[in-house]
């Protein structure tokens, strides 16, 4: 291709980015004029933003991928609600987990950051207003449940509004760029478990030290030569470590799923899951005959999670995910009789399926 032909296609782009530019703030407009409408009410909808969404990836004729183009339209939604008004985001800290990927993954990068020392901070932080959202980790495709989010879910006056699906990919990670002269390996308990086997071929004789998060893992590795830390790009990148070997999750298609919570769960958008926490009386069958009227009204449960309840031994609190939203017709007469049934019955929120 000549140099001149490399400049039409050039000067085409230019012209282009310019009109691009002029309807991006023709949209940023309209944000801003909607954002007074809503009168200091919530800013944030969750479910018309997994429309948007939605409606681009379906329109989509290429050659970009949808996965691209809704990627694009998550960051240009972030900056249009930031004129609205700037989200601020609690999350499981320091900076460089992989919370804080699924917290910019949900709200783009406009959202302000605010790292907590605990999911229990998290949740506190969100319930004292001092954060708008929460996003916690409740499951692992490989670990399975996390109990403390679980837990917590259970009390808190927050609402689920969102689910972020975050393919997780651990790296071993250090100050030098081989395996040579590891005894101590740092990182979360779940990134451990994660790579169990990897770390039994490989390092079978270092010693594995769980702490507090990957990132903090991390730092650590950053101040002794002869450890390493497992964990996400971010915490590698945030501490200059080497990725000695990446990908090294026993289980290749590793990911986890975070929950939003915030002050109220989202409306309909045509695509929408509930989350539900509910007890069983402790007598046999209970359990069947609790989840029943679900399959009869043709509800389908997309998650069951027992956890042992916290004020009785050996009875325990269910967490139930289903198919649908709490307004829909059907949803609401399996849950009129699921609480005739149960000891406890709460709506922890209805929500998007996620896009992303
Ligand atoms: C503009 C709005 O506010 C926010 C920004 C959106 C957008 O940029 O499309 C969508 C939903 C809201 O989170 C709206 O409610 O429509």
């Amino acid at each position: 291709m000549s140099d001149d032909q490399i400049r039409q296609h050039r000067d085409a782009i230019d012209d282009i980015d310019v009109q691009i530019l002029k309807l991006i703030n023709q949209r940023a407009h309209h944000a801003h004029e909607i954002g007074v409408l809503k009168g200091g009410g919530l800013v944030y909808r969750p479910e018309r933003e997994a429309q948007v969404l939605r409606r681009v990836k379906d329109l989509n004729q290429g050659p970009l991928p949808s996965e691209s183009v809704a990627r694009l339209f998550r960051e240009i939604m972030s900056a249009c609600l930031s004129l609205e008004k700037p989200l601020t985001i609690a999350f499981l800290g320091p900076l460089g987990t992989f919370s804080e990927s699924a917290v910019v993954k949900h709200f783009g990068h406009a959202a302000q950051l605010q790292p907590s020392v605990s999911i229990d901070e998290v949740f506190r932080q969100t319930e004292a207003g001092m954060a708008d959202y929460a996003v916690v980790p409740v499951e692992n495709s490989t670990e399975g449940a996390v109990g403390r989010s679980l837990d917590l879910m259970t009390q808190t006056p927050l609402k689920v509004c969102g689910e972020v699906v975050l393919r997780i990919h651990q790296h071993l990670m250090r100050k030098r760029p081989d395996l040579v002269g590891i005894t101590r390996i740092y990182s979360h308990s779940q990134s451990l478990a994660q790579c169990h086997e990897w770390l039994n071929l490989h390092l079978p004789n270092a010693e594995r030290i769980a702490v507090a998060s990957n990132a903090e893992a991390a730092r650590l590795a950053a101040e002794d030569v002869n450890t390493a830390a497992i964990g996400g790009e971010a915490a590698a990148e945030r501490y200059e470590l080497v990725k000695v070997v990446s990908n090294i999750e026993d289980e290749p298609n590793n990911t986890t799923r975070f929950l939003v919570l915030g002050q109220a769960d989202a409306s309909r958008s045509g695509k929408d899951k509930t989350s539900l926490v509910m007890s069983a009386k402790n007598q046999p069958g209970a359990v069947f005959q609790l989840l029943a009227p679900l399959a009869e009204n043709g509800v389908s449960m997309t998650k069951l999670e027992s956890r042992p309840s916290r004020d009785g031994l050996w009875e325990y609190v269910f967490f139930v995910d289903v198919e649908g939203h709490r307004d829909d017709a059907l949803v609401q007469k399996a849950m009129k009789e699921l609480a005739e049934r149960a000891v406890i019955l709460r709506v922890l929120g209805s929500y998007p399926v996620a896009v992303l």
